[in-house]
């Protein structure tokens, strides 16, 4: 079957550097794929070469096996590829309502801003925004920006939403919340690819994870077969730190 997404011997470069270097990755419709690997691995580079913000310098981006390497970023937006940023920076001004509905009318998912605002209610209300609509988005929370940053995506009516990050500054409860909600994402038919530092909290989401190490992918498997990878505990975990997450893990499939 063709994957819905693949990355076929891609690389990135800045000048010198190999921010990406010889990738090799499919995701397949439906999965919940954690991007994990140490700080500058690549990750944000492998989501900008996706949405075409920083175009591959090899290797090609094949979307349900249609190449959309060289694609515009609102044309790739608008075959239902959508992320969220790291750095959260909504439009201060805008309210949160509108915030929402530009990036519905972004990614073509609305055909007018009318048509955006209304949409944008229903993932106002799933994402647990709906009483700050009207407010303007400088005035929320890191954790609120964080879920405006999730409703944005969910906007653009996505098939693929790549998550960079959206639990990074929230506490524990905050996070809990957040991983309730990208699992009913996936439980919408979304296929989700989701970059994260907090190990414990990847391995429970995720059906596989793929890691990266200065720009190459090292490894790519279960939770379980990548936690037990020699080369992903020498690279990014160490031996007691795996054995920890292996042990907190739940049963595969569980
Ligand atoms: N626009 C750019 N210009 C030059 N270098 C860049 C650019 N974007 C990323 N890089 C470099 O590419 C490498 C990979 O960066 P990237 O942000 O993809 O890593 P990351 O794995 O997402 O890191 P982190 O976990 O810290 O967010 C880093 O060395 C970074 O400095």
């Amino acid at each position: 079957m063709t994957a819905l997404l693949a990355l076929e011997g891609v690389s990135r470069r800045f000048g010198g550097l190999a921010a990406l270097d010889t990738v090799t990755l499919s995701v397949e419709a439906g999965e919940i794929l954690g991007l994990i690997g140490p700080n500058g691995a690549g990750k944000t580079t492998l989501i900008n070469v996706v949405t075409g913000v920083h175009p591959a310098t090899a290797g090609r981006v094949l979307l349900q096996g249609e190449d959309i390497t060289r694609l515009k970023p609102y044309r790739i937006a608008r075959k239902g590829l959508a992320r969220t940023f790291q750095i959260v920076q909504p439009f201060p001004r805008m309210s949160v309502l509108e915030n929402v509905a530009a990036g519905a009318v972004f990614a073509g998912a609305a055909p007018s801003l009318k048509e955006g605002l209304r949409l944008s209610r229903e993932h106002l209300a799933f994402t647990g925004l709906a009483q700050i609509a009207d407010k303007p988005a400088s005035t929320l929370t890191l954790a609120q920006r964080k879920r405006l940053e999730l409703a944005k995506g969910l906007a653009m009516n996505p098939r693929f939403l790549m998550l960079d990050e959206v639990n990074a500054g929230l506490n524990s409860s905050e996070v809990d919340e957040a991983l309730a909600m990208i699992r009913r994402i996936a439980e919408r038919g979304v296929t989700i690819l989701v970059i994260e530092h907090l190990m414990k909290v990847v391995v429970s989401v995720s059906t596989r994870l793929a890691v990266l190490h200065h720009g190459a992918l090292i490894a790519v498997g279960t939770p379980r077969e990548v936690l037990a990878d020699r080369g992903v505990i020498e690279a990014y975990l160490g031996e007691k730190y795996a054995a920890r997450l292996a042990g907190a893990r739940p049963a595969e499939g569980a």
